[in-house]
């Protein structure tokens, strides 16, 4: 895996206003993860949203940082940032951008994080040359324990590089890709923590229906996909490996597998990933075609 820091410490960060233009779950996961990881301070940060006047006040309560609703602030914000996240929904990429070009400008790094959109489609969106990340972080982040994909427009400094690498570093892991695969980052890694969760839904559930208390249940499986996490780390062995050794030969982990065969559980998972990939390209051709119009 490339990555261009291995220090997590971005030492130019504290000096630099973040604008968060967008401000649902991606941007406080990041948000909350640079500050408890101590990278910046809530002075720095600005948070933008189009409509949720309340979601705003909770952001600033909650975190400190300075939150604006709508047209209000936004220039001040926009212009007065040295980095400014991109993290509103793929549908409402192109209309927010254009609504807001003429207030950036090429001394500012552009960091996105919406599913799909090219760096080629950004910059036509922005009209003008600006050094450009494209990432896929993951909702994990809020804790930092983020998987972070990153590309760069060919625009971006070294020290730009370097500088994105290391702030998603504090929150987590990076790899750097060449950019057609941030839609597979995006099918494996960006959406993953939903297939976990589903799993552990899955499994709570079945838990309770065959007995145990809910409680129990959920208690049970977080401990269980933890452990698992953890023990991949630690070992560092294959997974195949680690489920070879729960598995008894004819014992009871064997026979649950043999129902996940059955149900073709691999084959289901190498579907979604393709699919939620697919996905991020549909999205992005989207945003394209509006960016064109
Ligand atoms: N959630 C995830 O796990 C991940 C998400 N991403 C990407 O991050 C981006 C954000 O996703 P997520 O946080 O889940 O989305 P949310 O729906 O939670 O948040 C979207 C935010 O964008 C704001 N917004 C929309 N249009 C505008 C506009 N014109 N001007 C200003 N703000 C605007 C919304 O404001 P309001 O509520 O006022 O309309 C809201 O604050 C997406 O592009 C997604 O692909 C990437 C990786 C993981
Ligand atoms: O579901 C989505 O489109 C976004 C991108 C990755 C995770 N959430």
């Amino acid at each position: 895996m490339t990555t261009l820091s291995s220090s997590g410490i971005a030492p130019d960060i504290q000096t630099m206003n973040l604008c968060f233009y967008g401000a649902g779950s991606m941007a406080e996961a990041l948000v909350r993860g640079v500050l408890d990881r101590g990278l910046t301070e809530p002075s720095r940060i600005g948070m933008m949203n189009r409509q949720n006047a309340e979601r705003m006040r909770e952001l600033s309560d909650r975190y400190g940082i300075t939150g604006a609703v709508g047209d209000a602030a936004k220039e001040t914000m926009l212009r007065e940032a040295d980095i400014v996240f991109l993290a509103m929904k793929p549908k409402d990429a192109a209309d927010a951008i254009r609504g807001v070009r003429d207030l950036l400008h090429p001394g500012q790094l552009v960091v996105s994080l919406i599913a799909g959109m090219t760096i080629a489609t950004l910059e036509t969106l922005l009209g003008k040359p600006m050094p450009i990340a494209r990432t896929m972080p993951n909702t994990s982040s809020t804790i930092g324990l983020g998987a972070t994909g990153l590309s760069f427009s060919a625009s971006a400094t070294d020290a730009q590089r370097r500088l994105t690498d290391a702030m998603f570093q504090a929150v987590g892991l990076t790899a750097i890709v060449e950019e057609p695969l941030l839609e597979v980052v995006t099918g494996l890694s960006g959406s993953g923590p939903a297939y976990i969760y589903y799993m552990m839904e899955a499994m709570i559930a079945a838990g309770a229906k065959l007995g145990l208390t809910p409680e129990a249940a959920r208690e049970l499986t977080v401990q269980t996909v933890l452990g698992a996490a953890h023990m991949v780390k630690a070992t560092g062995e294959d997974p195949a490996e680690l489920r070879r050794k729960v598995t008894s030969p004819n014992g009871s982990t064997q026979a649950a597998i043999e129902k996940f065969d059955a149900y073709r559980f691999a084959e289901a998972v190498e579907a979604a990933v393709a699919r939620s990939a697919e996905r991020a390209v549909e999205m992005g051709a989207e945003i394209e075609r509006n960016a064109k119009s």
